[in-house]
């Protein structure tokens, strides 16, 4: 089977759904960190639609962030096309479409081409900086600079803006728009702050330092849409497209781009004036819908889906059991701790359910568990406090999510940087930070081999400021709840203690919806 390229497009007969219209000559006028599924289903998918409409004009350079990654070959291959296959149902009706996507140039490997990603820097039509690097890319790391590519994603964007001030000569007009994708609070003033930093490290003169904060722009984002990646039935979609490709990337149709950015980055990006989701100005209210319910909502359901035998978001949504537990968690729990009107966190719970419930939607819960301490703090953890803090119970669904994730974490071994973990016959890697790893690690070894009795490992693991921020044993009876909860997981599997639990709520019956 023939693989999608330039080559391809001039020759070959497309199947008539396949949206091809692909723009290849247009000229460079953005440098992406990052070449991941999200960026090619999301921003690339979106700067695709303004050149179709004549809005934008132009392509996109995709520099791969870590030395590991396996992207760019593949997209050099395809001259940058892939193909975006957007799968859901909207208002009802399955929606499945397929486009070929002609907004990426190419892609460059930094750590053996530095000096094409400098080369970007000195073309001053390309005035635009989009990156998505995980949690993990924004952030600082002392290193120093020597001429070649940096480790680090800011420190490769701050040799990359030093470059182009002194090629301009601190020109103002060679200011840059850097809009950042990552799921980080304010990721646009933390990236702005960690170059400031490096570009202080590394004694660039006081000049540059100003023209950063005079004339760069850092927008602050948040980003949605569900981007699932390479899927599980790749090669019946290349069946039916007729044509082979490596990065094939799934997405929903839903999507949504919040950017805390003015007038004239609106005017030279106008995604608003082709109907696409983007909203302007600050997000706040959005930020916490988003993160809160569908986030929270991810967070809540990962482990207690995998541990029950689901494998998929759309498994647990087909379970009847599991898909209470996740409605219990949204309607009973986030949304009454969340101080925004009833009817728009409602609307918004139920559209997330909606796209759970996507009939497409191969979104594995191992892939949501990873880092997901981290994310159980940023996502539930506000929901848990807000909750004890006004009634002075427990949330029990949210409890009883952090006790699976604890269970999740349970080793058979450490193997490198990661653990792994059993699911009957099955086996299943644990992905965290180095630190969380080796911690749960030892404190379930010091369980299991009597150290400590469950009691003491419950409060063990609540105590860990690092993997939590704060010490949980302070909001008063979780260390109960969550060793209570163990109990049960232990004495019956995960399933039969959601039933438990599900049935002492009751049927159900209050949901809003
Ligand atoms: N996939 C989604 O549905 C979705 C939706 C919204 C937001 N996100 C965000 O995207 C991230 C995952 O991205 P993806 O789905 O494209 O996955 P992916 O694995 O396809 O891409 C991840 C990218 O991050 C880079 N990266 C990983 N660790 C890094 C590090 N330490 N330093 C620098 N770069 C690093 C990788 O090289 C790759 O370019 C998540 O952290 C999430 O916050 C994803
Ligand atoms: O991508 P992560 O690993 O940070 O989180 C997993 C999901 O919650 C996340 O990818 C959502 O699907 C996404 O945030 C939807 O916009």
């Amino acid at each position: 089977m023939k693989r999608l390229n330039r080559q391809l497009l001039k020759r070959a007969e497309l199947p008539k759904d396949v949206i091809v219209e692909c723009q290849t000559d247009l000229p460079e006028r953005v440098i992406q960190f990052g070449e991941g599924n999200f960026l090619r289903g999301f921003v690339d998918w979106m700067i695709h639609q303004l050149n179709r409409a004549g809005k934008f004009s132009g392509r996109i350079v995709a520099v791969q962030p870590t030395p590991f990654g396996k992207v760019v070959p593949k997209l050099n291959k395809q001259d940058g096309l892939y193909t975006v296959v957007l799968r859901g149902v909207v208002n009802g009706d399955v929606v499945e479409t397929y486009e070929i996507i002609s907004s990426v140039s190419r892609g460059v490997n930094p750590y053996t081409d530095w000096q094409e990603v400098l080369k970007v820097a000195e073309n001053k039509e390309a005035q635009f900086v989009f990156s998505n690097t995980t949690e993990a890319g924004l952030t600082y790391l002392r290193e120093d600079y020597r001429g070649s590519s940096p480790q680090s994603f800011p420190g490769k964007l701050t040799a990359f803006l030093y470059h182009r001030y002194r090629a301009f000569d601190g020109d103002p007009e060679a200011g840059m728009t850097v809009i950042p994708c990552e799921l980080v609070e304010d990721n646009g003033d933390t990236l702005r702050d960690i170059v400031l930093q490096i570009a202080q490290d590394w004694n660039f003169p006081e000049d540059f330092i100003h023209w950063i904060q005079a004339h760069n722009r850092f927008c602050n984002t948040l980003v949605d849409r569900i981007v699932t990646g390479y899927p599980d039935d790749a090669a019946v979609l290349h069946e039916r497209l007729g044509y082979y490709d490596e990065l094939l990337t799934v997405g929903e149709p839903y999507h949504l781009f919040a950017i805390d950015a003015d007038g004239p980055v609106q005017q030279a990006l106008p995604f608003h004036e082709i109907g696409l989701n983007v909203s302007w100005g600050a997000f706040d209210v959005l930020r916490d819908l988003k993160v809160r319910i569908l986030n929270g909502a991810h967070t809540m359901m990962f482990a207690v889906g995998y541990l029950s035998g689901a494998n998929t978001v759309r498994d647990v949504m087909d379970d009847d059991l599991l898909k209470q537990f996740v409605r219990q968690g949204i309607y009973e729990e986030v949304l009454p701790s969340l101080n925004i009107e009833a009817e728009r966190k409602t609307s918004f719970a139920d559209t997330v359910l909606e796209r759970f419930s996507n009939p497409f939607n191969a979104h594995f819960l191992v892939d949501i568990g990873m880092n997901a301490t981290n994310k159980f703090r940023t996502r539930l953890l506000p929901t848990l406090a807000d909750w004890v803090r006004h009634r002075n119970t427990l949330p029990d669904v949210t409890v009883f999510s952090l006790a699976a994730l604890i269970a999740y974490y349970h080793p058979v071994r450490l193997e490198e940087a990661h653990l792994i973990g059993s699911r009957g016959e099955e086996e299943y890697r644990i992905r965290d930070g180095g630190e969380v790893i080796r911690f749960f690690y030892n404190v379930w070894e010091d369980y299991k081999n009597g150290k400590t009795d469950l009691s003491l490992f419950v409060q063990k693991v609540l105590g860990n400021r690092t993997v939590w921020g704060t010490d949980l044993n302070e909001l008063p009876g979780l260390s109960q709840a969550v060793h209570d909860n163990l109990r049960k997981i232990e004495r019956t599997g995960v399933k039969q203690a959601v039933k438990q639990i599900i049935e002492e709520k009751g049927n159900g019956t209050t949901w809003t919806s």
